[in-house]
């Protein structure tokens, strides 16, 4: 398992929107949430400013295509995955985006399989929701009727693409 990124940024990084909690003990325990009502469509950050080139991809990194991952080097690091998430992480305008209302206090996640092809750290999902995927893995492992509910980005709807006319899974 990867060791967990030790902040090298300024904290908070995006205090009008992000505060950071802990919500369990060891490793990966933290998370996003909201640090205010936050309407719809309200651009929260973007990511451009702070990432860097990731050398290999990590639990830690976020794919914006089909061969490139980043390190975000912020507290948007601490955005959880859920499988009913409340803001994308747009790889074409580098910008994280409420999709609906968020309420302060509330966690601050998106769904992972909208940038990860590959998880380089799969995990059992703990998001509670209805809808829940369970074991997030990446994109690759799921079928494409289940992430057309979904936004995901142009890479991953590439390589669903691809994938789906080498006939793997759909
Ligand atoms: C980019 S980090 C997110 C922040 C992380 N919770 C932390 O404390 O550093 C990704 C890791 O967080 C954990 N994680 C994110 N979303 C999760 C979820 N819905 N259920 C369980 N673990 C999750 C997993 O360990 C995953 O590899």
């Amino acid at each position: 398992m990867t060791i967990e990124q030790v902040p090298t940024w300024v904290q908070p990084s995006h205090p009008a929107f992000i505060a950071v909690k802990t919500y369990k003990s060891g490793n990966f325990s933290k998370y996003a949430t909201s640090a205010t009502h936050i309407p719809a469509g309200t651009i929260i950050a973007n990511f451009s400013t702070a990432a860097t080139p990731a050398g290999d991809k990590a639990y830690s990194s976020l794919q914006v295509s089909e061969t490139e991952h980043i390190e975000l080097n912020s507290d948007l690091l601490y955005a959880n995955h859920s499988c009913d998430p409340n803001v994308i992480f747009d790889t074409t305008s580098w910008t994280v985006t409420a999709i609906r209302d968020i309420e302060e206090g509330e966690p601050i996640a998106f769904n992972y399989l909208s940038t990860e092809w590959e998880m380089a750290q799969a995990f059992p999902c703990e998001c509670g929701s209805p809808k829940c995927l369970g074991e997030i893995r990446g994109a690759k492992y799921v079928p494409t009727k289940v992430l057309r509910g979904y936004f995901v980005n142009r890479h991953i709807k590439k390589m669903l693409e691809q994938r789906d006319q080498d006939g793997a899974v759909n």
